[in-house]
């Protein structure tokens, strides 16, 4: 099915942006909010290897892990109503931003590096792509991965938003959206 055959209101909903901007946490608020049911992409890479991401890059290496999560992906922009929240650097592949763009509704989560720097500890351990780089390196990507999350269809700046405040954000923006363009009769 082409992206515009799926009305409005019944598109996934994907959320995109850096390690750590809160994918995961967000899309599970917001799945609650909706009555809709929450996907990972990450999880469901992970539960294919029956390993942990880091562990994946270090005994396949990142490519391997990377087809995978093309081919993961791909499964769930096919699928109607959910929320997925995708892996930090799935938008590096055309073929992704290009599936999500077309079937899903997009949210790119934007945090400051200075926020980001404050989450630094609860990440370090369990994302390959940090390990072994110093504070500068992981800034130089930060700001290199901005250029990737520049597809999307809606931004939500989450600096001064706690959780639930950018899941509401996202859920009324949807309403918002859904109402002018597929009002209710
Ligand atoms: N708006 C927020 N305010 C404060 N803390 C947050 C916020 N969003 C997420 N966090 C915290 O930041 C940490 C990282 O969040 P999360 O795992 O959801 O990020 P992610 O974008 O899914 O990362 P990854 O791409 O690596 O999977 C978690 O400990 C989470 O509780
Ligand atoms: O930013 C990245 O390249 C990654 C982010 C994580 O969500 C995982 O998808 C994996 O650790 C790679
Ligand atoms: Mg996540």
């Amino acid at each position: 099915m082409n992206g515009q055959d799926i009305p409005l209101r019944q598109k996934s909903i994907v959320l995109i942006g850096f390690m750590g901007v809160g994918k995961t946490t967000i899309g599970k608020e917001i799945a609650k909010k909706l009555f809709r049911d929450f996907i990972d992409a990450d999880q469901e890479i992970e539960a294919t290897f029956g390993l942990p991401a880091s562990e994946i890059f270090q005994t396949y290496g990142e490519h391997v892990f990377r087809q995978k999560e093309k081919e993961i992906i791909q499964g769930l922009c096919n699928q109607k109503l959910k929320i997925i929240s995708l892996g930090g650097g799935a938008f590096l592949q055309e073929d992704i931003r290009k599936m999500c763009l077309d079937k899903c509704i997009v949210f790119y989560l934007d945090l400051s590096w200075e926020s980001w720097q404050d989450r630094i500890s609860l990440l370090i351990d369990s994302r390959p792509v940090l390990q072994g780089k110093s504070l500068d390196e992981i800034k130089a990507l930060f700001e290199e991965r901005k250029s990737i999350y520049q597809d999307h269809h809606s931004t939500v700046p989450t600096d001064q938003l706690m959780i639930d405040e950018a899941a509401s954000y996202i859920v009324d923006s949807l309403k918002t959206a859904w109402d002018i363009y597929e009002p209710q009769k």
